[in-house]
């Protein structure tokens, strides 16, 4: 996309699986996060953070995080996953709605929970309602903070709302941060993830996190690891109430796997036609739509010349509906998923989580957590949609319509 120099930069979108590849795998020291991502993103609070760190300091941090995020510590999460799921379940057994649920607000409620349990190792750590309200309305400032980035102009600036965002980021840094103090007055050993961080030690050079890494990657952790997964399962059920047999492919593939009984380590990994709907779900509305790099230096990306620190995004969303890489691109088949055909495509014509060194380090939390919760659900639920809805697109942090998704809910 030509720019509007010398305000607005080139900015230059991908959707050819092969430059991808070389942008995030093959050259990706060439290539860093860009500026604009960074200035729309960060804060004061999650500076220095992994998602944000460059180089020696992006290394150390991923090192020291990837324990928490080893399969095996990942599976025995399955029955907080199963157990947050359940309790969303109950509440609408004794509820009984009757009028339809907003989707969206339901899934970020029960990932919330999850990150409460499994980040910070209990529930009822901070006043909730009052964390996810702030970090709700500081989410909604990106927008804003985007265009800023694009004029190139400097993120203190004000815009409509930012003096309330900046008291909320005030409250959510204080929070984060209380919570960290009181962690490392504990000392505790458990698997919580907060845990293992406050113990994770550089094996080549000693060195422990800092309190500013460790606000930056925990408040880093809660954003990232309950908001995409809450607009990934909100997509997912309504899709499925959009679709009728797969739902009902759905809940006969739990029943039969795992009967009435919880979701456990042991059943999780074997719903494959669940992990499917999920996955689909991310192809149509990727809950993250772009990925952006930057140059180091003047290079080429296959036959073309780029600049240092020009812009460069992966265009998820087009990739994922691009003629040429889907057959009926605005089609939902979860079929496409099936082990087989995953392995015959481009493996940069689907990424959802990214690719390469910085691929997301939750992916497989993710994707364990979201099947979890969708087969918890639709085991015991049916969802349909609600006549007249109008879904209004918002592409913002993620990929949330506004107004939420509204879907009914009734016991099967
Ligand atoms: C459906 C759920 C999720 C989606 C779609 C998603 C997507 C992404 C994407 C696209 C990136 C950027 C990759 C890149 O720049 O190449 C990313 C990075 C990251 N994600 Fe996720 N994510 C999800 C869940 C999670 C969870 C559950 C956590 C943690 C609990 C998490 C933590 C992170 C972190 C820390 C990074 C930065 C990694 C780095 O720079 O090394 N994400 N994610």
């Amino acid at each position: 996309m030509r720019g509007i120099w010398p305000i607005v930069p080139k900015t230059i979108y991908l959707t050819d699986p092969a430059l991808v590849e070389e942008m995030l795998l093959t050259r990706a020291e060439f290539f860093q996060r860009d500026v604009m991502t960074i200035q729309a993103l960060s804060g004061a609070i999650n500076k220095g953070s992994l998602f944000f760190s460059e180089g020696a300091d992006w290394k150390w941090q991923r090192r020291a995080l990837a324990p928490a995020f080893r399969h095996e510590n990942l599976l025995a999460l399955t029955p907080i996953f199963a157990r947050c799921a359940g309790e969303l379940c109950q509440a609408w057994r004794r509820e009984r709605p009757t009028a339809p649920i907003d989707a969206m607000k339901a899934m970020s409620e029960v990932t919330f929970s999850i990150i409460e349990s499994a980040v910070l190792g209990a529930q009822g750590t901070f006043d909730r309602e009052r964390f996810l309200t702030a970090l709700t309305r500081a989410l909604s400032g990106v927008s804003w903070q985007r265009i800023l980035a694009l004029l190139s102009l400097p993120n203190w600036l004000p815009f409509p709302g930012s003096s309330q965002i900046n008291r909320d980021m005030r409250y959510l840094y204080d929070e984060t941060a209380r919570i960290v103090a009181a962690r490392r007055a504990t000392r505790a050993h458990t698997p919580a993830i907060v845990d293992l961080m406050l113990n994770a030690t550089d094996p080549e050079s000693g060195r422990t996190m800092t309190d500013s890494e460790l606000i930056g990657n925990l408040y880093g952790l809660m954003v990232a690891g309950h908001e995409t997964s809450a607009v990934a399962l909100g997509w997912s059920l309504w899709l499925l109430a959009k679709d009728q047999a797969s739902q009902e492919r759905l809940r006969a593939e739990v029943q039969e796997i795992a009967g009435a009984d919880d979701i456990g380590p042991e059943t999780v990994e074997r719903l494959q036609f669940t992990k499917q709907v999920v996955q689909e779900a991310m192809r149509l509305f990727p809950p993250a739509a772009a990925i952006g790099r930057q140059p180091r230096e003047d290079t080429t990306l296959g036959p073309h010349k780029v600049l240092k620190k020009e812009p460069i995004f992966v265009a998820i969303w087009a990739l994922h509906r691009h003629e040429k890489l889907w057959d009926q691109p605005n089609a939902f088949d979860p079929d496409r998923f099936t082990p087989e055909k995953a392995k015959a495509r481009h493996r940069c014509a689907y990424l959802p989580f990214g690719a390469g060194p910085r691929i997301c380090i939750g992916m497989s939390f993710a994707m364990l957590e979201m099947t979890a919760i969708l087969a918890t659900l639709v085991r015991d639920f049916r969802f349909t949609t609600v006549e007249g809805h109008r879904l209004e697109l918002a592409p913002d942090f993620t990929t949330r319509p506004r107004g939420g998704l509204p879907l009914w809910v009734a016991p099967v």
